[in-house]
């Protein structure tokens, strides 16, 4: 898959695709059914238009993190479905002012010259949301490109939504979020260093940020852990705590990820973390035995939980 991060000045191989277009946070089975659309449109390499940073974060930046995913773990995610062509397009004063026939000329027809697009049905673009996706198919014929409107799918009277899985995963749902997603919630990201506790207590934990993601329920995790680069690249068990370990008094919330079976330096390494079963809250315990009892427990816990998997 190649990554555009701009709409102007794309190489020729890079136009006439047949585009999915929306945010696409989480990329969950809604999501999968307008790109099993567009692909299905028309016989032409298949793109997916997204926007960077995510609009919400460019109208109300100070409002809390909400997003299932960062730039990276969206692209991975969508090169998996097949995406040739990514346009990350960034998302600033300049795009948010254009009106809905703006876009669609300088971006869909004069940019990518997309020869298709599909929006799932409740899609909206332009200057203040003031396109949706009828206007869109006006303009598909009147600009002379194809539009195809996925409609909104669900399971019975679940709507796949961001919203819904961001709920779920709030509450420790993770296998209610699994079935909307159609994969397990993952939070991606490189091995930063920590405390260097970890290896005293029994328990070394590669650590990841989780600023600018939405957080699910802080507390600890059975997890699948695929360790996507360097010498130990491959797919391992482990239990993971999210949170701000009230033991030691921290406050910003990351990542802890312990591999079953395992010794080796994951630092700068980056690892994708799937949240398989949430097990219990974090706690404050009386002295570290007491911490160590509690994670040998927890980690017989995660080893039944994945011994099927
Ligand atoms: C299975 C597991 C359970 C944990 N439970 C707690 C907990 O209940 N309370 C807490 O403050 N920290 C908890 N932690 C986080 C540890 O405090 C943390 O991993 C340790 O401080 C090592 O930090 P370091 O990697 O920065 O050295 C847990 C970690 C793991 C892996
Ligand atoms: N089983 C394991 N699970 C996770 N990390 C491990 C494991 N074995 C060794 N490591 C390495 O040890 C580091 C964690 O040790 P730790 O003492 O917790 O240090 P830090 O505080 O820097 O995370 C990881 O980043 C990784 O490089």
């Amino acid at each position: 898959m190649r990554i555009h991060h701009d709409w102007k000045a794309l190489p020729l191989d890079a136009r006439g695709a047949t585009v999915a277009m929306g945010n696409f946070d989480g990329v969950h089975l809604g999501h999968r059914s307008v790109i099993d659309a567009a692909r299905a449109a028309c016989d032409a390499p298949l793109g997916v238009i997204t926007f960077e940073p995510h609009p919400r974060e460019f109208f109300a930046p100070d409002s809390p993190a909400f997003r299932l995913m960062n730039a990276e773990s969206r692209a991975n995610r969508l090169a998996r479905l097949g995406v040739e062509h990514l346009y990350e397009l960034p998302f600033d004063a300049v795009l948010a002012g254009l009106s809905p026939e703006g876009f669609a000329r300088e971006v869909l027809v004069d940019g990518l010259g997309v020869r298709h697009i599909t929006v799932g049905a409740d899609f909206c673009f332009g200057r203040k949301r003031s396109g949706n996706a009828q206007v869109l198919a006006r303009l598909g014929r009147e600009l002379g490109f194809g539009v195809t409107v996925a409609p909104l799918v669900g399971n019975g009277a679940v709507q796949y939504s961001s919203t819904a899985i961001r709920m779920a995963l709030a509450e420790g749902r993770t296998r209610e979020a699994e079935r909307m997603l159609g994969h397990w919630h993952r939070i991606d990201g490189e091995v930063l260093h920590g405390d260097k506790r970890g290896r005293d207590l029994g328990y070394p934990t590669a650590n990841m940020a989780v600023d600018g993601l939405h957080l699910p329920a802080l507390g600890i995790y059975a997890v699948l852990v695929d360790v996507l680069t360097g010498p130990d690249r491959g797919s391992y068990k482990g239990v993971a705590s999210i949170g701000v370990r009230p033991m030691f008094g921290e406050n910003r919330p990351n990542l802890e990820v312990h591999i079953f079976d395992f010794a080796a330096d994951l630092y700068g390494q980056h690892l994708s973390v799937a949240l398989v079963e949430y097990l219990r809250p974090e706690a404050k315990f009386d002295g570290l035995p007491a911490l160590i009892a509690q994670m040998d427990r927890d980690s017989v816990r995660a080893r039944e939980i994945l011994a099927t998997r």
